[in-house]
């Protein structure tokens, strides 16, 4: 059966988040203007998602310029874009403003966190070492046991958290050892080719998406977006792309740009027709979609730590531990604001209860962090579920150990006229923003390249990963 084709365009690029807009602007700098992006939201931004809460705009999304510039060295991009549209950010002090607690009080684990800054940082070198002799990959916890550290109170069990699972959003037990510790080098190590290890947090009360609002607002028509649709059929040929929304209109174009989250082509939320090859399907199977959870809470008054950020060691490793202070002066001064963020299978549960019980759950918490407060009854509770929201299905991609790089170029490779990218295609700076932005950038120049008839060249991937040296027997 053939579908009444009602549109026909050079390139369709689905999806309108920091990678969809950058493949806009790359295709518009090529001269190729003949394009929509089909966003399923109201506006541009994808996993820039802001929310007015108690009054202030807050990030239930990215928040933060992750590894900025040193002197003159290489920018992230997403911190030039945050400097020409002048978003208001702040440093956020991960590392030198930290209040500890445990289920008895404030406790001064200072030290304990302390070692665990130094037992991550010793993770990457080893993780470095065997990158240089081609060693098997493993996952991050055999790197740490391997560096003899060990993990094995509350105290040391929640610092090593802090350091590990609050960026990648998942365990050592699930993350490899090697793609964890490049991610952390290629964004945050000056050495390793990395942007810095500052940390700038979005303050902005247009939201941090304005970042790539305002980009878009540069270069892209009104007719080249549609808002509010939502695809739910991809069928690709060798001569083009059908694409079927919602709402039954179907649109046409010689080439597409795949740019849904990891989680989204997990899922059967949208179809492919044919089905994808099995190589691709095995790379999208293969890479874990993660998920990262604020917990907003308002209070009458703030009666809590005076730093930025607090960390609690709960006798259940990942139970509400990473504590943030928006009643701050750095951030959001007299808010009455504060959040606590939970990762990984802990966010899963928590998505799964109903609200009630998530924010008893933390109030439990605070009860214990703080014995001799009454803790007043919260004037505002929120958070999102990244995980159950069939736009996302988790916040960002996480490499596990089974993983291997013939995977992710696989992930990436294009299928015919049908091409991904996303944070979950780079290779270097999976799970940020500037991986979306770099592949959004780099893959439309591939494909800009093919369309111009320079040669539709197919990007790197293999027809089955084999067993990865040193395996062969
Ligand atoms: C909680 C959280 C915290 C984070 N913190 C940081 C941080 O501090 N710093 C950082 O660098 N990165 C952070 N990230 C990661 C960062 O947000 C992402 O890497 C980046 O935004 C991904 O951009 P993208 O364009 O690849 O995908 P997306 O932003 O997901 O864009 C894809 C778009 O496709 C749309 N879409 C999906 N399905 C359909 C459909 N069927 N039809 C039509 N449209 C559809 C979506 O609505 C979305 O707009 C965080 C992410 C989350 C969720």
């Amino acid at each position: 059966t053939t579908v009444p084709t009602t549109h026909k365009h050079k390139v369709l690029i689905l999806g309108g988040g920091v990678a969809g807009v950058v493949a806009a602007r790359t295709l518009h700098q090529n001269d190729i203007n003949d394009f929509v992006i089909i966003e399923a939201q109201g506006e541009l931004g994808g996993r820039m998602k802001s929310h007015v809460f108690a009054g202030k705009t807050i990030e239930l999304g990215a928040n933060w310029i992750q590894g900025t510039q040193s002197g003159d060295g290489p920018a992230n991009p997403i911190f030039e874009l945050a400097k020409k549209h002048k978003v208001q950010t702040h440093f956020n002090d991960w590392f030198d403003s930290v209040t500890t607690y445990d289920q008895t009080g404030a406790v001064d684990f200072l030290d304990v966190f302390d070692d665990s800054v130094d037992n991550y940082s010793d993770l990457t070198v080893l993780a470095g070492a065997r990158v240089a002799k081609k060693l098997v990959d493993t996952t991050a916890r055999t790197g740490y046991a391997l560096g003899r550290a060990k993990a094995e109170d509350a105290h040391s069990s929640a610092s090593e958290y802090y350091q590990f699972d609050w960026e990648y959003a998942q365990t050592p037990e699930q993350s490899s050892l090697i793609a964890s510790s490049w991610g952390n080098n290629f964004t945050y190590d000056t050495d390793e080719g990395g942007f810095s290890d500052d940390n700038q947090m979005s303050i902005d009360q247009r939201g941090f998406k304005t970042l790539i609002q305002q980009e878009a607002g540069e270069f892209l028509k009104q007719e080249q977006v549609m808002f509010n649709a939502t695809v739910k059929l991809i069928s690709y040929t060798n001569n083009g792309v059908n694409v079927t929304l919602a709402n039954g209109t179907s649109i046409f174009a010689d080439y597409a740009l795949c740019t849904f989250s990891l989680g989204v082509l997990q899922h059967d939320d949208v179809k492919f027709e044919p089905v994808l090859p099995d190589y691709k399907e095995e790379a999208i199977q293969s890479m874990t979609m993660a998920t990262y959870t604020k917990i907003f809470l308002q209070f009458p008054e703030k009666f809590w730590f005076d730093t930025e950020m607090a960390l609690y060691a709960d006798p259940v490793r990942g139970r509400y531990p990473v504590w943030q202070s928006l009643d701050h002066e750095n951030f959001f001064p007299g808010s009455g604001i504060v959040f606590v963020t939970v990762t990984g299978d802990f966010s899963e549960r928590v998505e799964a209860l109903p609200d009630l019980q998530v924010k008893k759950e933390v109030i439990g918490v605070l009860h214990s962090m703080f014995p001799n407060v009454t803790i007043p009854e919260p004037t505002d509770f929120f958070f999102q579920r990244w995980h159950a929201d069939p736009l996302f299905r988790g916040s960002y991609s996480n490499w596990p150990p089974s993983f291997t790089t013939p995977h992710l170029d696989n992930l990436r490779a294009n299928v015919g006229r049908l091409y991904f990218a996303g944070e979950a295609t780079s290779i270097k700076y999976f799970g940020f923003l500037h991986g979306a932005y770099f592949e959004g950038l780099e893959v439309t120049q591939a494909m800009v390249k093919c369309i111009r008839g320079g040669g539709c060249a197919q990007l790197r991937r293999v027809d089955e990963v084999k067993t990865a040296y040193p395996y062969v027997v």
